[in-house]
């Protein structure tokens, strides 16, 4: 009954006239993802650990095993998107990082960069489908693929300096590799978040989708200009263009981790994140 339900919602949710349909579940079995391939061998991953996929330690860990499962399989493309209509993600889980042991931070902090290296360097054309919000985690996971498609009247961007630490250099280099050094200082340093429009103009995202179905018709268009391409060549350029950033994580990865790890656990950031958190519970007791 279930894979006859999601069969149906996803022919009805995703697919357009340009791609035949022939949907089959994902060998794996996942707690927070859903993995349904086309008959195309395009993998449409969603994230849907309710209410707005919050990374915490095992969806990370979920979508680390599946990219290396794609990699395997020799996948030719792949949609990272939400269940949601609202949220892609919220970025990481808070509840790992207050009041939690080093090892729980570190578990975090080293799952994600596990998935940045793979989703960043994945041999595959990788195109993220943003159905809501996606702020922070949830802005560089759409950073880690090759295109980013947004439905409107949603917010974007990497808004950690707000919360009392710095952005890591990893991450600064993705969003310098997508927006460019000035636009990047300027939303890094004031920790801007975009709207879909601004998003836009900015260069972040790619383009702009009225809804999920026909953004998925714009990530078809993307993947299948890759038909006519040879797999290895289009994977060594990507490699050329991605390396620097690549080596430098595989390099310092453990660094980074541990920088994270000690910054979160400052005082000050603890504090910053029980007021954010509260702010939040606040927003929404406000909202009911
Ligand atoms: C070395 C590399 C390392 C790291 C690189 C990347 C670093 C990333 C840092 C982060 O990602 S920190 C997380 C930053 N995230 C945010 O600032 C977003 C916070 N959330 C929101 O702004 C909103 O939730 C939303 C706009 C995404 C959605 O709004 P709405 O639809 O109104 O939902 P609610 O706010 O009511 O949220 C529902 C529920 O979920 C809880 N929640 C939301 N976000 C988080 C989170 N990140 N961690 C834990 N919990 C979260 C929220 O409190 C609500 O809980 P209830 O119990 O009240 O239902």
């Amino acid at each position: 009954m279930y894979r006859y339900v999601c069969k149906t919602m996803l022919r009805r949710l995703f697919l357009s006239k340009k791609v035949s349909y022939q949907a089959r579940l994902f060998s794996g079995n996942f707690r927070y993802l859903e993995v349904l391939n086309n008959e195309n061998n395009v993998a449409i991953v969603t994230m849907k650990r309710a209410p707005v996929n919050t990374l915490n330690s095992e969806l990370l860990s979920e979508i680390s095993s599946v990219l290396t499962n794609l990699d395997e399989t020799k996948c030719s493309g792949m949609v990272l998107t939400s269940f949601s209509d609202k949220v892609f993600s919220s970025g990481l889980d808070f509840n790992e990082m207050y009041e939690s042991r080093p090892a729980t931070i570190r578990t975090l902090v080293s799952t994600i960069l596990e998935v940045i290296i793979k989703l960043y360097g994945s041999p595959f054309p990788t195109v993220a489908v943003i159905t809501g919000h996606a702020p922070s985690g949830g802005c560089v996971l759409s950073l880690c693929c090759e295109y980013r498609i947004m439905v409107q009247n949603f917010q974007i961007g990497l808004n950690v300096v707000k919360l009392g630490y710095s952005t890591p250099l990893s991450i600064v280099q993705l969003m310098v590799n997508t927006i460019g050094h000035r636009n990047a200082e300027l939303a890094l340093t004031s920790g801007r978040l975009f709207t879909t429009n601004e998003a836009l103009r900015v260069g972040l995202i790619d383009e702009i989708a009225k809804d999920r179905a026909s953004a998925f018709d714009k990530a078809n268009d993307f993947l299948n200009q890759f038909k006519v391409i040879p797999p290895i060549a289009r994977h060594f350029t990507k490699q050329s263009m991605r390396r620097a950033l690549l080596q430098d994580v595989s390099i310092n990865g453990k660094i980074y981790v541990e920088d994270f790890v000690s910054l979160i656990s400052r005082p000050k950031v603890q504090e910053l994140i029980a007021a954010y958190m509260a702010n939040m519970k606040n927003k929404k007791k406000n909202s009911n």
